[in-house]
Protein backbone atom coordinates (compact mmCIF):
# COMPACT_ATOMS: atom_id res chain seq x y z
CA UNK A 1 0.00 0.00 0.00
CA UNK A 2 1.17 3.27 -0.97
CA UNK A 3 2.49 4.89 2.33
CA UNK A 4 0.70 8.35 1.49
CA UNK A 5 -2.06 7.50 1.92
CA UNK A 6 -3.75 9.79 4.41
CA UNK A 7 -4.81 9.00 8.06
CA UNK A 8 -7.08 12.13 9.09
CA UNK A 9 -6.97 14.07 12.61
CA UNK A 10 -10.73 13.81 12.32
CA UNK A 11 -10.85 10.44 11.69
CA UNK A 12 -8.89 10.08 14.80
CA UNK A 13 -10.96 12.03 17.42
CA UNK A 14 -14.29 10.79 15.46
CA UNK A 15 -12.50 6.95 16.71
CA UNK A 16 -12.44 8.01 19.74
CA UNK A 17 -15.85 8.99 20.65
CA UNK A 18 -16.97 5.88 18.78
CA UNK A 19 -14.60 3.95 21.12
CA UNK A 20 -16.20 5.91 24.04
CA UNK A 21 -19.93 5.44 22.80
CA UNK A 22 -19.27 1.72 22.83
CA UNK A 23 -19.08 0.61 19.06
CA UNK A 24 -18.98 -3.20 18.77
CA UNK A 25 -15.58 -4.29 18.25
CA UNK A 26 -15.77 -6.78 14.71
CA UNK A 27 -15.15 -10.33 14.73
CA UNK A 28 -12.54 -11.13 12.15
CA UNK A 29 -11.67 -14.15 9.97
CA UNK A 30 -7.93 -15.05 9.95
CA UNK A 31 -6.03 -12.95 7.54
CA UNK A 32 -8.57 -9.79 7.23
CA UNK A 33 -7.74 -6.60 8.38
CA UNK A 34 -10.85 -3.97 8.29
CA UNK A 35 -8.68 -0.31 7.94
CA UNK A 36 -11.68 1.74 7.87
CA UNK A 37 -13.58 3.58 10.88
CA UNK A 38 -16.41 1.95 12.47
CA UNK A 39 -19.39 4.05 12.31
CA UNK A 40 -22.53 2.61 14.05
CA UNK A 41 -24.14 -0.08 12.32
CA UNK A 42 -21.46 -1.00 9.89
CA UNK A 43 -20.35 -4.37 12.26
CA UNK A 44 -23.92 -5.32 10.74
CA UNK A 45 -22.42 -5.51 7.23
CA UNK A 46 -18.89 -6.32 8.49
CA UNK A 47 -19.85 -9.93 9.75
CA UNK A 48 -17.52 -12.90 10.23
CA UNK A 49 -19.74 -14.71 7.97
CA UNK A 50 -19.53 -11.93 5.21
CA UNK A 51 -16.07 -10.96 5.74
CA UNK A 52 -15.51 -14.43 5.39
CA UNK A 53 -17.06 -14.95 2.16
CA UNK A 54 -15.79 -12.11 0.52
CA UNK A 55 -12.32 -13.21 1.86
CA UNK A 56 -13.11 -16.69 0.31
CA UNK A 57 -13.84 -14.37 -3.07
CA UNK A 58 -10.61 -12.65 -2.88
CA UNK A 59 -8.70 -15.86 -2.31
CA UNK A 60 -9.73 -18.02 -5.30
CA UNK A 61 -10.31 -15.32 -7.53
CA UNK A 62 -7.47 -12.20 -7.31
CA UNK A 63 -4.87 -14.13 -9.07
CA UNK A 64 -7.13 -14.69 -11.86
CA UNK A 65 -8.19 -10.65 -11.42
CA UNK A 66 -4.56 -9.91 -11.58
CA UNK A 67 -4.47 -11.67 -14.59
CA UNK A 68 -7.03 -10.20 -16.86
CA UNK A 69 -5.72 -6.85 -15.51
CA UNK A 70 -2.07 -7.86 -16.85
CA UNK A 71 -4.07 -9.12 -20.19
CA UNK A 72 -5.02 -5.30 -20.87
CA UNK A 73 -1.78 -3.63 -20.15
CA UNK A 74 -0.43 -6.53 -22.88
CA UNK A 75 -3.27 -5.15 -24.98
CA UNK A 76 -2.81 -1.64 -24.62
CA UNK A 77 0.60 -1.99 -25.50
CA UNK A 78 -0.08 -3.32 -29.33
CA UNK A 79 -2.78 -0.91 -29.73
CA UNK A 80 0.20 2.02 -28.69
CA UNK A 81 2.49 0.28 -31.21
CA UNK A 82 -0.44 0.80 -33.92
CA UNK A 83 -2.60 -1.97 -34.01
CA UNK A 84 -6.53 -1.28 -33.81
CA UNK A 85 -8.99 -3.66 -31.83
CA UNK A 86 -10.75 -6.07 -34.12
CA UNK A 87 -12.96 -9.10 -34.01
CA UNK A 88 -10.68 -11.76 -33.08
CA UNK A 89 -10.53 -15.10 -35.49
CA UNK A 90 -10.01 -16.86 -32.69
CA UNK A 91 -13.63 -17.17 -31.55
CA UNK A 92 -15.22 -17.00 -35.11
CA UNK A 93 -16.82 -20.28 -34.01
CA UNK A 94 -18.78 -18.55 -30.65
CA UNK A 95 -19.98 -15.68 -32.91
CA UNK A 96 -21.25 -17.50 -35.71
CA UNK A 97 -22.61 -20.44 -33.51
CA UNK A 98 -26.29 -21.14 -33.16
CA UNK A 99 -26.30 -20.98 -29.24
CA UNK A 100 -28.65 -18.88 -26.95
CA UNK A 101 -28.64 -17.24 -23.46
CA UNK A 102 -30.87 -18.81 -20.74
CA UNK A 103 -34.41 -17.18 -21.01
CA UNK A 104 -34.79 -13.97 -18.99
CA UNK A 105 -36.72 -14.45 -15.43
CA UNK A 106 -40.00 -13.02 -15.38
CA UNK A 107 -38.47 -10.23 -12.91
CA UNK A 108 -36.30 -8.67 -15.17
CA UNK A 109 -37.89 -9.50 -18.65
CA UNK A 110 -40.15 -6.06 -18.82
CA UNK A 111 -37.45 -3.71 -17.83
CA UNK A 112 -37.96 -0.75 -20.44
CA UNK A 113 -37.33 2.09 -17.75
CA UNK A 114 -33.99 1.83 -15.52
CA UNK A 115 -33.49 4.71 -13.02
CA UNK A 116 -29.64 4.75 -12.24
CA UNK A 117 -28.34 6.73 -8.94
CA UNK A 118 -25.67 6.25 -6.19
CA UNK A 119 -26.67 3.98 -2.90
CA UNK A 120 -27.73 6.94 -1.07
CA UNK A 121 -30.38 6.26 1.40
CA UNK A 122 -32.71 9.20 0.16
CA UNK A 123 -31.64 8.69 -3.17
CA UNK A 124 -32.65 4.57 -3.12
CA UNK A 125 -36.15 5.37 -1.68
CA UNK A 126 -37.42 8.02 -4.27
CA UNK A 127 -35.17 5.65 -6.78
CA UNK A 128 -37.69 2.87 -5.96
CA UNK A 129 -40.75 4.72 -5.56
CA UNK A 130 -40.25 7.06 -8.75
CA UNK A 131 -42.16 4.58 -11.18
CA UNK A 132 -39.16 2.93 -13.08
CA UNK A 133 -39.45 -1.17 -13.69
CA UNK A 134 -35.86 -1.24 -12.56
CA UNK A 135 -33.44 0.58 -10.13
CA UNK A 136 -29.40 0.67 -10.66
CA UNK A 137 -28.12 1.45 -7.45
CA UNK A 138 -25.02 2.25 -8.29
CA UNK A 139 -21.67 1.60 -6.67
CA UNK A 140 -19.45 2.60 -9.55
CA UNK A 141 -19.84 5.62 -11.94
CA UNK A 142 -22.26 7.53 -9.68
CA UNK A 143 -20.93 6.85 -6.47
CA UNK A 144 -17.18 7.99 -4.64
CA UNK A 145 -15.54 5.16 -2.95
CA UNK A 146 -15.32 6.58 0.30
CA UNK A 147 -15.60 4.12 2.89
CA UNK A 148 -18.26 5.54 4.40
CA UNK A 149 -20.13 5.64 1.82
CA UNK A 150 -19.64 1.99 0.67
CA UNK A 151 -20.55 0.76 4.27
CA UNK A 152 -23.80 3.18 4.07
CA UNK A 153 -24.59 1.91 0.69
CA UNK A 154 -24.60 -1.42 2.07
CA UNK A 155 -26.76 -1.18 5.02
CA UNK A 156 -29.21 0.94 2.43
CA UNK A 157 -29.38 -1.41 0.24
CA UNK A 158 -30.00 -4.31 2.97
CA UNK A 159 -33.05 -1.93 4.38
CA UNK A 160 -34.32 -1.76 1.13
CA UNK A 161 -33.99 -5.27 0.07
CA UNK A 162 -36.01 -6.32 3.33
CA UNK A 163 -38.21 -3.34 2.83
CA UNK A 164 -37.60 -1.74 6.13
CA UNK A 165 -35.47 0.99 4.50
CA UNK A 166 -36.82 5.03 5.71
CA UNK A 167 -35.56 8.25 5.54
CA UNK A 168 -36.01 11.17 7.96
CA UNK A 169 -35.02 14.51 6.38
CA UNK A 170 -35.54 16.76 9.56
CA UNK A 171 -34.93 20.30 8.17
CA UNK A 172 -37.91 19.62 5.89
CA UNK A 173 -39.80 17.62 8.05
CA UNK A 174 -40.33 14.89 5.69
CA UNK A 175 -40.42 10.98 5.96
CA UNK A 176 -39.30 9.17 3.21
CA UNK A 177 -40.82 5.51 3.33
CA UNK A 178 -41.15 2.90 -0.04
CA UNK A 179 -44.32 3.23 -1.65
CA UNK A 180 -45.99 -0.51 -2.34
CA UNK A 181 -45.06 -1.16 -5.57
CA UNK A 182 -41.35 -0.46 -6.49
CA UNK A 183 -39.23 -0.72 -8.88
CA UNK A 184 -36.96 -4.17 -9.34
CA UNK A 185 -33.14 -3.85 -7.33
CA UNK A 186 -30.44 -4.42 -9.66
CA UNK A 187 -26.75 -3.78 -7.92
CA UNK A 188 -23.65 -2.04 -9.68
CA UNK A 189 -20.03 -3.16 -8.34
CA UNK A 190 -17.21 -1.57 -9.27
CA UNK A 191 -15.03 -2.10 -12.17
CA UNK A 192 -12.17 -4.49 -11.76
CA UNK A 193 -9.12 -2.00 -11.79
CA UNK A 194 -10.54 -0.63 -8.40
CA UNK A 195 -9.11 -1.86 -5.22
CA UNK A 196 -10.92 -1.69 -1.36
CA UNK A 197 -8.04 0.09 0.58
CA UNK A 198 -10.09 -0.03 3.65
CA UNK A 199 -10.39 -4.18 3.55
CA UNK A 200 -7.39 -6.21 3.32
CA UNK A 201 -7.03 -10.14 2.77
CA UNK A 202 -3.60 -11.76 3.39
CA UNK A 203 -2.08 -8.51 3.48
CA UNK A 204 -3.32 -6.90 0.21
CA UNK A 205 -6.65 -4.76 -0.11
CA UNK A 206 -9.16 -6.39 -1.50
CA UNK A 207 -10.62 -6.39 -4.58
CA UNK A 208 -13.43 -3.51 -4.64
CA UNK A 209 -16.14 -5.14 -6.79
CA UNK A 210 -15.73 -8.22 -5.40
CA UNK A 211 -16.30 -6.62 -1.62
CA UNK A 212 -19.17 -5.03 -3.34
CA UNK A 213 -20.48 -8.12 -4.81
CA UNK A 214 -19.92 -10.25 -1.93
CA UNK A 215 -20.85 -7.93 1.03
CA UNK A 216 -24.91 -7.33 -1.45
CA UNK A 217 -24.93 -10.90 -2.34
CA UNK A 218 -24.24 -13.12 1.15
CA UNK A 219 -26.27 -10.47 2.86
CA UNK A 220 -29.51 -10.57 1.38
CA UNK A 221 -29.53 -13.18 -1.78
CA UNK A 222 -32.46 -15.09 0.27
CA UNK A 223 -34.61 -11.81 0.89
CA UNK A 224 -34.36 -10.95 -2.49
CA UNK A 225 -35.11 -14.16 -4.32
CA UNK A 226 -37.88 -15.20 -2.02
CA UNK A 227 -39.16 -11.25 -3.58
CA UNK A 228 -38.21 -12.09 -7.33
CA UNK A 229 -40.23 -15.92 -8.21
CA UNK A 230 -36.45 -17.56 -6.94
CA UNK A 231 -33.86 -15.37 -9.13
CA UNK A 232 -31.46 -12.96 -8.42
CA UNK A 233 -29.97 -11.28 -7.21
CA UNK A 234 -29.44 -8.78 -10.15
CA UNK A 235 -26.38 -7.13 -11.18
CA UNK A 236 -24.85 -4.77 -13.73
CA UNK A 237 -21.67 -5.23 -14.41
CA UNK A 238 -18.87 -2.78 -15.90
CA UNK A 239 -16.03 -1.29 -17.68
CA UNK A 240 -14.98 -4.99 -19.30
CA UNK A 241 -12.18 -5.54 -21.91
CA UNK A 242 -12.25 -8.92 -23.45
CA UNK A 243 -14.59 -11.61 -22.58
CA UNK A 244 -12.05 -13.51 -20.23
CA UNK A 245 -13.15 -11.08 -17.67
CA UNK A 246 -16.85 -12.02 -18.29
CA UNK A 247 -15.71 -15.46 -17.33
CA UNK A 248 -13.98 -14.27 -13.93
CA UNK A 249 -17.61 -12.92 -13.28
CA UNK A 250 -19.12 -16.27 -14.01
CA UNK A 251 -16.92 -18.75 -11.97
CA UNK A 252 -17.69 -16.05 -9.20
CA UNK A 253 -21.95 -16.00 -9.47
CA UNK A 254 -20.69 -19.96 -9.89
CA UNK A 255 -18.82 -19.71 -6.53
CA UNK A 256 -21.48 -17.40 -4.90
CA UNK A 257 -24.48 -20.27 -5.70
CA UNK A 258 -22.21 -23.30 -4.96
CA UNK A 259 -21.59 -22.28 -1.35
CA UNK A 260 -24.86 -20.47 -0.64
CA UNK A 261 -26.85 -23.50 -2.23
CA UNK A 262 -28.52 -20.99 -4.67
CA UNK A 263 -28.98 -23.27 -8.02
CA UNK A 264 -27.06 -22.36 -10.72
CA UNK A 265 -28.38 -19.68 -12.93
CA UNK A 266 -30.50 -17.59 -10.22
CA UNK A 267 -27.50 -14.61 -10.42
CA UNK A 268 -27.95 -12.65 -13.44
CA UNK A 269 -25.67 -9.64 -14.62
CA UNK A 270 -26.30 -7.01 -17.47
CA UNK A 271 -22.92 -6.42 -18.87
CA UNK A 272 -22.34 -2.90 -19.89
CA UNK A 273 -20.49 -2.39 -23.00
CA UNK A 274 -18.70 0.44 -22.36
CA UNK A 275 -15.09 -0.31 -23.44
CA UNK A 276 -14.02 -0.34 -27.21
CA UNK A 277 -12.19 -3.29 -26.93
CA UNK A 278 -15.75 -4.70 -25.86
CA UNK A 279 -17.50 -4.21 -28.88
CA UNK A 280 -15.61 -6.72 -30.72
CA UNK A 281 -15.99 -9.47 -27.73
CA UNK A 282 -19.91 -8.82 -27.55
CA UNK A 283 -21.11 -12.55 -28.31
CA UNK A 284 -17.95 -13.80 -26.77
CA UNK A 285 -19.17 -12.05 -23.35
CA UNK A 286 -22.69 -13.29 -23.50
CA UNK A 287 -21.38 -16.37 -24.60
CA UNK A 288 -19.30 -16.62 -20.90
CA UNK A 289 -22.12 -15.81 -19.15
CA UNK A 290 -24.76 -17.75 -20.86
CA UNK A 291 -26.57 -19.12 -17.84
CA UNK A 292 -25.75 -16.02 -15.85
CA UNK A 293 -27.33 -13.34 -18.39
CA UNK A 294 -29.00 -10.59 -18.44
CA UNK A 295 -27.97 -9.11 -21.75
CA UNK A 296 -25.90 -6.10 -22.51
CA UNK A 297 -26.45 -2.26 -22.27
CA UNK A 298 -24.79 0.90 -23.89
CA UNK A 299 -22.55 2.69 -21.28
CA UNK A 300 -22.13 5.52 -23.93
CA UNK A 301 -20.18 8.02 -21.72
CA UNK A 302 -17.57 5.41 -20.96
CA UNK A 303 -17.58 3.79 -24.58
CA UNK A 304 -16.39 7.20 -25.79
CA UNK A 305 -13.78 7.33 -23.18
CA UNK A 306 -12.33 4.09 -23.68
CA UNK A 307 -12.68 5.22 -27.50
CA UNK A 308 -10.39 7.84 -26.58
CA UNK A 309 -8.14 5.69 -24.37
CA UNK A 310 -7.68 3.23 -26.71
CA UNK A 311 -6.46 5.01 -29.42
CA UNK A 312 -3.92 7.45 -27.13
CA UNK A 313 -1.17 6.83 -29.03
CA UNK A 314 -2.82 7.24 -32.34
CA UNK A 315 -1.95 10.95 -33.31
CA UNK A 316 -4.30 10.99 -36.25
CA UNK A 317 -7.61 10.11 -33.94
CA UNK A 318 -8.02 13.23 -32.44
CA UNK A 319 -11.82 13.67 -31.34
CA UNK A 320 -13.69 16.80 -31.62
CA UNK A 321 -15.23 18.80 -28.59
CA UNK A 322 -17.02 16.55 -26.62
CA UNK A 323 -20.33 17.98 -26.85
CA UNK A 324 -20.28 16.94 -30.62
CA UNK A 325 -20.04 13.36 -30.17
CA UNK A 326 -23.54 12.34 -29.97
CA UNK A 327 -24.98 8.79 -30.31
CA UNK A 328 -25.69 9.87 -34.82
CA UNK A 329 -21.95 9.54 -35.12
CA UNK A 330 -21.43 6.45 -37.08
CA UNK A 331 -19.53 5.11 -34.70
CA UNK A 332 -21.75 5.07 -31.50
CA UNK A 333 -24.86 4.30 -34.22
CA UNK A 334 -23.17 1.16 -35.60
CA UNK A 335 -22.82 0.06 -31.35
CA UNK A 336 -25.54 0.28 -30.58
CA UNK A 337 -27.00 -1.44 -32.62
CA UNK A 338 -24.41 -4.26 -33.21
CA UNK A 339 -25.35 -4.71 -29.11
CA UNK A 340 -29.36 -4.91 -30.50
CA UNK A 341 -28.70 -7.47 -33.39
CA UNK A 342 -26.35 -9.58 -30.83
CA UNK A 343 -28.49 -9.70 -27.83
CA UNK A 344 -31.78 -10.55 -29.47
CA UNK A 345 -29.67 -13.61 -31.46
CA UNK A 346 -28.47 -14.50 -28.03
CA UNK A 347 -32.24 -14.20 -26.45
CA UNK A 348 -31.02 -11.75 -24.04
CA UNK A 349 -31.85 -8.14 -23.63
CA UNK A 350 -30.37 -4.86 -25.26
CA UNK A 351 -30.55 -1.87 -23.05
CA UNK A 352 -29.85 1.54 -24.40
CA UNK A 353 -28.08 4.27 -22.45
CA UNK A 354 -28.02 7.44 -20.26
CA UNK A 355 -28.62 10.97 -21.78
CA UNK A 356 -27.25 13.25 -19.80
CA UNK A 357 -29.49 16.10 -19.68
CA UNK A 358 -31.64 16.41 -16.57
CA UNK A 359 -34.53 18.78 -15.72
CA UNK A 360 -33.41 22.74 -14.98
CA UNK A 361 -35.62 24.17 -12.18
CA UNK A 362 -36.75 27.92 -12.57
CA UNK A 363 -36.26 27.71 -16.65
CA UNK A 364 -38.78 26.50 -18.66
CA UNK A 365 -37.67 27.02 -22.41
CA UNK A 366 -34.39 25.25 -20.91
CA UNK A 367 -36.40 22.40 -19.11
CA UNK A 368 -38.63 21.64 -22.37
CA UNK A 369 -35.51 22.01 -24.51
CA UNK A 370 -33.86 19.16 -22.24
CA UNK A 371 -36.43 17.49 -22.56
CA UNK A 372 -37.06 17.25 -25.88
CA UNK A 373 -33.10 16.05 -26.19
CA UNK A 374 -34.16 13.14 -23.98
CA UNK A 375 -37.47 12.36 -26.08
CA UNK A 376 -35.49 11.98 -29.48
CA UNK A 377 -32.91 9.65 -27.83
CA UNK A 378 -35.11 7.54 -26.23
CA UNK A 379 -37.24 7.67 -28.96
CA UNK A 380 -33.94 6.60 -31.46
CA UNK A 381 -33.39 3.47 -28.93
CA UNK A 382 -36.69 2.49 -28.98
CA UNK A 383 -36.89 2.56 -32.81
CA UNK A 384 -33.93 0.65 -33.14
CA UNK A 385 -35.01 -2.06 -31.02
CA UNK A 386 -33.44 -1.19 -27.73
CA UNK A 387 -35.55 -3.24 -24.71
CA UNK A 388 -34.96 -0.49 -22.16
CA UNK A 389 -33.28 2.58 -21.34
CA UNK A 390 -31.61 4.69 -18.14
CA UNK A 391 -33.06 7.81 -17.27
CA UNK A 392 -30.87 9.59 -14.45
CA UNK A 393 -33.24 12.10 -12.36
CA UNK A 394 -36.78 10.71 -11.40
CA UNK A 395 -38.27 13.96 -12.78
CA UNK A 396 -37.68 12.36 -16.57
CA UNK A 397 -39.21 8.99 -15.61
CA UNK A 398 -42.65 9.60 -16.88
CA UNK A 399 -41.32 10.95 -20.11
CA UNK A 400 -39.34 8.31 -20.89
CA UNK A 401 -41.79 5.41 -19.85
CA UNK A 402 -44.34 7.19 -22.38
CA UNK A 403 -41.69 7.22 -25.15
CA UNK A 404 -41.69 3.42 -24.73
CA UNK A 405 -45.12 2.69 -23.71
CA UNK A 406 -45.95 3.95 -26.67
CA UNK A 407 -43.24 2.26 -29.42
CA UNK A 408 -43.06 -0.91 -27.39
CA UNK A 409 -46.48 -3.22 -26.70
CA UNK A 410 -44.89 -5.75 -25.41
CA UNK A 411 -42.86 -6.66 -22.79
CA UNK A 412 -39.61 -6.04 -24.81
CA UNK A 413 -38.37 -6.52 -28.22
CA UNK A 414 -36.20 -10.29 -28.14
CA UNK A 415 -38.00 -10.61 -31.75
CA UNK A 416 -36.72 -7.45 -33.04
CA UNK A 417 -33.93 -9.48 -34.89
CA UNK A 418 -32.08 -6.12 -36.57
CA UNK A 419 -30.98 -9.15 -39.49
CA UNK A 420 -30.42 -6.16 -41.63
CA UNK A 421 -27.67 -4.48 -39.51
CA UNK A 422 -24.22 -4.82 -41.26
CA UNK A 423 -21.26 -3.87 -39.13
CA UNK A 424 -17.85 -4.04 -39.63
CA UNK A 425 -14.56 -2.85 -38.10
CA UNK A 426 -14.59 0.09 -39.77
CA UNK A 427 -17.93 1.57 -38.79
CA UNK A 428 -16.86 0.67 -35.17
CA UNK A 429 -13.29 2.39 -35.39
CA UNK A 430 -14.96 5.17 -37.38
CA UNK A 431 -13.69 8.48 -36.39
CA UNK A 432 -16.60 11.25 -35.60
CA UNK A 433 -17.04 14.83 -37.43
CA UNK A 434 -17.29 17.84 -35.73
CA UNK A 435 -14.79 20.93 -34.55
CA UNK A 436 -12.68 20.92 -31.89
CA UNK A 437 -13.03 24.56 -30.00
CA UNK A 438 -10.82 27.01 -27.47
CA UNK A 439 -14.73 26.49 -25.62
CA UNK A 440 -14.41 23.03 -26.06
CA UNK A 441 -11.02 22.71 -24.22
CA UNK A 442 -12.45 25.38 -21.38
CA UNK A 443 -15.45 23.42 -20.49
CA UNK A 444 -13.85 20.05 -20.21
CA UNK A 445 -11.34 21.79 -18.02
CA UNK A 446 -13.90 23.49 -15.94
CA UNK A 447 -15.99 20.21 -15.75
CA UNK A 448 -13.21 18.11 -15.14
CA UNK A 449 -12.21 19.62 -12.24
CA UNK A 450 -15.54 20.61 -10.64
CA UNK A 451 -16.17 16.84 -10.87
CA UNK A 452 -13.33 16.18 -9.28
CA UNK A 453 -13.85 18.42 -6.32
CA UNK A 454 -16.94 16.60 -6.05
CA UNK A 455 -15.65 13.16 -5.94
CA UNK A 456 -12.46 13.82 -3.63
CA UNK A 457 -15.58 15.35 -0.95
CA UNK A 458 -17.69 12.20 -1.20
CA UNK A 459 -19.82 13.13 -4.30
CA UNK A 460 -19.98 10.90 -7.07
CA UNK A 461 -22.52 12.65 -9.61
CA UNK A 462 -23.04 16.19 -10.11
CA UNK A 463 -25.74 17.99 -11.88
CA UNK A 464 -23.09 20.68 -13.86
CA UNK A 465 -24.18 23.16 -16.28
CA UNK A 466 -27.41 21.43 -16.47
CA UNK A 467 -26.14 17.78 -16.98
CA UNK A 468 -25.37 15.06 -15.61
CA UNK A 469 -21.48 14.14 -14.36
CA UNK A 470 -20.23 11.03 -13.56
CA UNK A 471 -16.57 9.41 -13.31
CA UNK A 472 -17.34 8.30 -17.06
CA UNK A 473 -18.29 11.65 -18.46
CA UNK A 474 -15.45 13.30 -16.55
CA UNK A 475 -13.05 10.87 -17.95
CA UNK A 476 -13.85 12.22 -21.29
CA UNK A 477 -13.27 15.50 -20.31
CA UNK A 478 -9.66 14.15 -18.83
CA UNK A 479 -8.59 12.41 -21.86
CA UNK A 480 -9.76 14.31 -24.38
CA UNK A 481 -7.53 17.31 -23.09
CA UNK A 482 -4.89 15.40 -22.40
CA UNK A 483 -5.18 14.17 -26.18
CA UNK A 484 -5.17 17.69 -27.40
CA UNK A 485 -2.07 18.38 -25.44
CA UNK A 486 -0.29 15.50 -26.35
CA UNK A 487 -0.53 15.83 -29.45
CA UNK A 488 -0.36 19.61 -29.45
CA UNK A 489 -4.06 19.46 -31.39
CA UNK A 490 -4.34 22.34 -33.54
CA UNK A 491 -8.57 23.77 -32.87
CA UNK A 492 -10.52 23.78 -35.90
CA UNK A 493 -13.04 25.76 -35.21
CA UNK A 494 -14.74 27.63 -32.32
CA UNK A 495 -13.69 31.37 -31.96
CA UNK A 496 -10.09 31.03 -32.52
CA UNK A 497 -9.70 28.75 -34.90
CA UNK A 498 -6.37 27.74 -35.95
CA UNK A 499 -4.79 27.77 -32.35
CA UNK A 500 -2.08 24.77 -31.18
CA UNK A 501 -3.05 23.10 -27.99
CA UNK A 502 -0.15 23.43 -25.63
CA UNK A 503 0.63 22.95 -21.90
CA UNK A 504 1.49 26.44 -22.02
CA UNK A 505 -2.36 27.14 -22.99
CA UNK A 506 -4.08 24.39 -21.04
CA UNK A 507 -2.51 26.49 -17.87
CA UNK A 508 -3.52 29.77 -18.76
CA UNK A 509 -6.97 28.10 -19.30
CA UNK A 510 -6.79 26.46 -16.17
CA UNK A 511 -6.11 29.38 -14.48
CA UNK A 512 -8.79 31.32 -16.00
CA UNK A 513 -11.68 28.46 -15.31
CA UNK A 514 -10.51 28.44 -11.99
CA UNK A 515 -11.33 32.33 -11.56
CA UNK A 516 -14.64 31.21 -13.25
CA UNK A 517 -15.73 28.75 -11.16
CA UNK A 518 -14.97 30.81 -7.91
CA UNK A 519 -17.26 33.23 -9.86
CA UNK A 520 -19.55 30.45 -10.30
CA UNK A 521 -20.13 28.86 -7.08
CA UNK A 522 -19.50 31.83 -4.78
CA UNK A 523 -16.40 32.52 -2.60
CA UNK A 524 -17.55 30.55 0.56
CA UNK A 525 -17.68 27.38 -0.96
CA UNK A 526 -15.27 27.79 -3.54
CA UNK A 527 -12.68 28.57 -0.02
CA UNK A 528 -14.15 25.42 1.81
CA UNK A 529 -14.40 22.93 -1.27
CA UNK A 530 -11.07 20.80 -2.98
CA UNK A 531 -11.36 22.51 -6.20
CA UNK A 532 -7.66 23.80 -5.79
CA UNK A 533 -6.45 20.25 -5.18
CA UNK A 534 -8.75 18.93 -7.83
CA UNK A 535 -7.45 21.47 -10.57
CA UNK A 536 -3.83 20.14 -9.33
CA UNK A 537 -4.89 16.63 -9.81
CA UNK A 538 -6.61 16.96 -12.69
CA UNK A 539 -3.55 19.42 -14.77
CA UNK A 540 -1.30 16.42 -13.86
CA UNK A 541 -3.71 13.71 -15.27
CA UNK A 542 -3.92 16.57 -18.40
CA UNK A 543 -0.26 16.86 -19.13
CA UNK A 544 1.45 13.14 -17.84
CA UNK A 545 3.41 11.63 -20.79
CA UNK A 546 1.81 8.66 -20.55
CA UNK A 547 -1.91 8.64 -19.77
CA UNK A 548 -3.26 6.85 -16.42
CA UNK A 549 -5.93 4.19 -16.93
CA UNK A 550 -8.45 5.83 -14.58
CA UNK A 551 -8.54 9.31 -12.86
CA UNK A 552 -10.28 7.51 -10.15
CA UNK A 553 -7.17 5.31 -9.56
CA UNK A 554 -5.12 8.69 -8.89
CA UNK A 555 -7.80 10.28 -6.68
CA UNK A 556 -8.40 7.18 -4.51
CA UNK A 557 -5.67 8.04 -2.27
CA UNK A 558 -7.08 11.46 -1.54
CA UNK A 559 -10.82 9.35 -0.31
CA UNK A 560 -8.66 7.20 1.71
CA UNK A 561 -9.11 7.19 5.49
CA UNK A 562 -7.82 4.45 7.66
CA UNK A 563 -8.67 4.13 11.23
CA UNK A 564 -5.50 4.44 13.62
CA UNK A 565 -6.46 1.53 15.61
CA UNK A 566 -7.63 -0.75 12.87
CA UNK A 567 -6.57 -4.39 13.57
CA UNK A 568 -6.06 -8.11 12.39
C1 LIG B 1 -22.47 7.25 -17.17
C2 LIG B 1 -23.28 6.54 -16.17
O1 LIG B 1 -22.81 5.65 -15.55
S1 LIG B 1 -24.86 7.05 -15.93
C3 LIG B 1 -25.32 6.23 -14.42
C4 LIG B 1 -24.62 6.77 -13.25
N1 LIG B 1 -25.02 8.11 -12.95
C5 LIG B 1 -26.14 8.35 -12.24
O2 LIG B 1 -26.77 7.40 -11.83
C6 LIG B 1 -26.56 9.76 -11.97
C7 LIG B 1 -27.87 9.76 -11.23
N2 LIG B 1 -28.39 11.10 -11.01
C8 LIG B 1 -27.98 11.88 -10.02
O3 LIG B 1 -27.08 11.53 -9.28
C9 LIG B 1 -28.69 13.18 -9.82
O4 LIG B 1 -29.87 13.21 -10.57
C10 LIG B 1 -27.89 14.43 -10.21
C11 LIG B 1 -26.62 14.50 -9.36
C12 LIG B 1 -27.49 14.39 -11.65
C13 LIG B 1 -28.75 15.65 -9.93
O5 LIG B 1 -29.11 15.57 -8.59
P1 LIG B 1 -29.82 16.78 -7.81
O6 LIG B 1 -29.13 18.03 -8.14
O7 LIG B 1 -29.93 16.38 -6.39
O8 LIG B 1 -31.23 16.81 -8.47
P2 LIG B 1 -32.49 17.57 -7.93
O9 LIG B 1 -32.14 18.59 -6.92
O10 LIG B 1 -33.24 18.01 -9.12
O11 LIG B 1 -33.29 16.39 -7.23
C14 LIG B 1 -34.67 16.46 -6.93
C15 LIG B 1 -35.04 15.24 -6.15
O12 LIG B 1 -34.82 14.08 -6.95
C16 LIG B 1 -33.95 13.20 -6.27
N3 LIG B 1 -33.10 12.55 -7.27
C17 LIG B 1 -32.37 13.14 -8.25
N4 LIG B 1 -31.76 12.19 -8.98
C18 LIG B 1 -32.13 11.00 -8.46
C19 LIG B 1 -31.81 9.68 -8.80
N5 LIG B 1 -31.04 9.38 -9.85
N6 LIG B 1 -32.33 8.69 -8.05
C20 LIG B 1 -33.13 8.98 -7.01
N7 LIG B 1 -33.47 10.23 -6.64
C21 LIG B 1 -32.96 11.23 -7.36
C22 LIG B 1 -33.17 14.05 -5.33
O13 LIG B 1 -32.63 13.28 -4.29
C23 LIG B 1 -34.22 15.04 -4.89
O14 LIG B 1 -35.05 14.40 -3.93
P3 LIG B 1 -35.96 15.24 -2.88
O15 LIG B 1 -36.80 16.18 -3.67
O16 LIG B 1 -36.75 14.19 -2.20
O17 LIG B 1 -35.00 15.96 -1.99
O1 LIG C 1 -22.07 3.46 -17.26
C1 LIG C 1 -22.52 4.02 -18.20
C2 LIG C 1 -21.75 4.84 -19.08
O2 LIG C 1 -22.33 5.45 -19.99
O3 LIG C 1 -20.53 4.90 -18.85
MG1 LIG D 1 -19.88 3.62 -17.20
Amino acid sequence: MDPSYSVYEDAVSRNKESAARGVVELELPAGVRVRGLLQSGYQSVLTREALEFVADLERRFRPRVKYVLACRREEQARYDAGELPGFDPATKAIREGDWVCSAPPPAIADRRVEITGPVERKMIINALNCGAKMFMADFEDSLAPTWDNLMRGQINLRDAVNRTISFEDKARNKLYKLNPKTATLLVRPRGWHLQEAHIEIDGEPATGALVDFGLYFFHNHVNFRSKHGGFGPFFYLPKMQHSREAAVWNSVFDQAEDVTGVPRGSIRGTVLIETLPAVFQMHEILYELREHSAGLNCGRWDYIFSFIKTVRAHPDRLLPDRVQVGMKQHFLKSYTELLIQTCHRRGVHAMGGMAAQIPIRNDPAANEAASALVRADKLREVKAGHDGTWAAHPGLISLVVEVFDSNMPHANQLDVKREDVQVMEDDLLQMPKGKRTLEGLRLNTRVGIQYLAAWMTGTGSVPLYNLMEDAATAEISRVQNWQWIKYGAVLDGGLVPGVRVTKELFARVLDEEMVCIEREVGPAKFAVGRYREAAKLFAKQCTSEILDDFLTLDAYRNIVQFAPTARM
